[in-house]
């Protein structure tokens, strides 16, 4: 495979917190590449390191040491106008609890990473009305986050991540404050716009259901990927793929919950 090919390569990341008696080693040696196009999901249990591999990608915490590349190119050299654009246009970010700005309606939010980057107004318009649709918010474009359920803030939440087409969308249990109903909607959403749109997914989850809609999926534990389960295609149902993530869970977690 030729190296353009790769969107995201993640290579031998090691992340440590404090140090001496408080030292928490979070990632022991990360290494994976993802591809344009791919919905990679990420599992683990509670504390393996999860967040902390996703933050480091966005940029928000700076790896002990490794590389992390997008585009072919070094994440942590980027300073300045470069590492504003990498933050605002290149990733998209979707966070477990929203992160909505409470005193702007659904349409102000969406846009906000547009205005911020001078997009003109109809190119605006013309990206909001698409993702609108896409995300069935088109009623809610002039409420308050408040005035929202939370299946809605998330979708319209989703709608913020996507507007600035990013090279990626970084996803932290996105569906990890809904309930079942409402996570199967904005799963349903996602994967579409994966599907329609060819946007990159990195989602960390902790639900099976979730993840049984990403094209793969890294099981992490104590900070490195010790396993990986690949979607057949052509042919293999959600329902099967999501069987095979319950049996790794299983083994990992010693039960049957679909949970870790
Ligand atoms: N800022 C920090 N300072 C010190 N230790 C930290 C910090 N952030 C994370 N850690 C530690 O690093 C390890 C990995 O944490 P991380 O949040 O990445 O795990 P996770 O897999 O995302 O967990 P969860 O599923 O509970 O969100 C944990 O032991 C955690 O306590």
């Amino acid at each position: 495979m030729n190296i353009s090919d790769k969107l995201l390569q993640v290579k031998e990341v090691h992340k440590t917190f404090g140090e001496g008696q408080s030292e928490t080693v979070a990632l022991k040696g990360v290494s994976f590449d993802v591809l344009p196009g791919e919905f990679v999901g990420i599992m683990g249990a509670s504390g393996s390191g999860k967040t902390t591999l996703l933050n480091s990608i966005a940029t928000m915490l700076k790896p002990t040491s490794g590389q992390i590349l997008l585009e072919g190119k070094n994440i942590s050299s980027f300073k300045g106008s470069q590492l504003a654009n990498y933050r605002g246009s290149k990733i998209g970010y979707l966070f477990q609890e929203f992160e909505l700005i409470d005193n702007l309606t659904a349409r102000e939010n969406i846009i906000l990473p547009l205005s911020i980057h001078g997009v003109n107004p109809k190119e605006q318009e013309e990206q909001l009305q698409k993702l609108a649709k896409q995300f069935d918010i088109e009623s809610l474009l002039n409420k308050f986050p408040s005035q929202m359920s939370g299946g809605q803030k998330q979708r319209v939440a989703a709608a913020r991540a996507l507007i600035s087409s990013p090279s990626i969308v970084l996803a932290d249990e996105p569906t990890g404050a809904l309930d079942t109903k409402n996570a199967k909607t904005l799963m349903d959403k996602l994967y579409s716009n994966n599907q329609t749109e060819g946007t990159t997914i990195l989602m960390v989850t902790h639900d099976a259901n979730a993840a049984s809609f990403c094209s793969r999926i890294l099981f992490i534990q104590d900070g490195v990927i010790f396993h990986e389960l690949r979607k057949n295609v052509p042919g293999e149902t959600q329902n099967s793929f999501y069987e095979r993530i319950l049996t790794v869970l299983a083994q990992l977690g010693g039960g049957s919950s679909n949970v870790l």
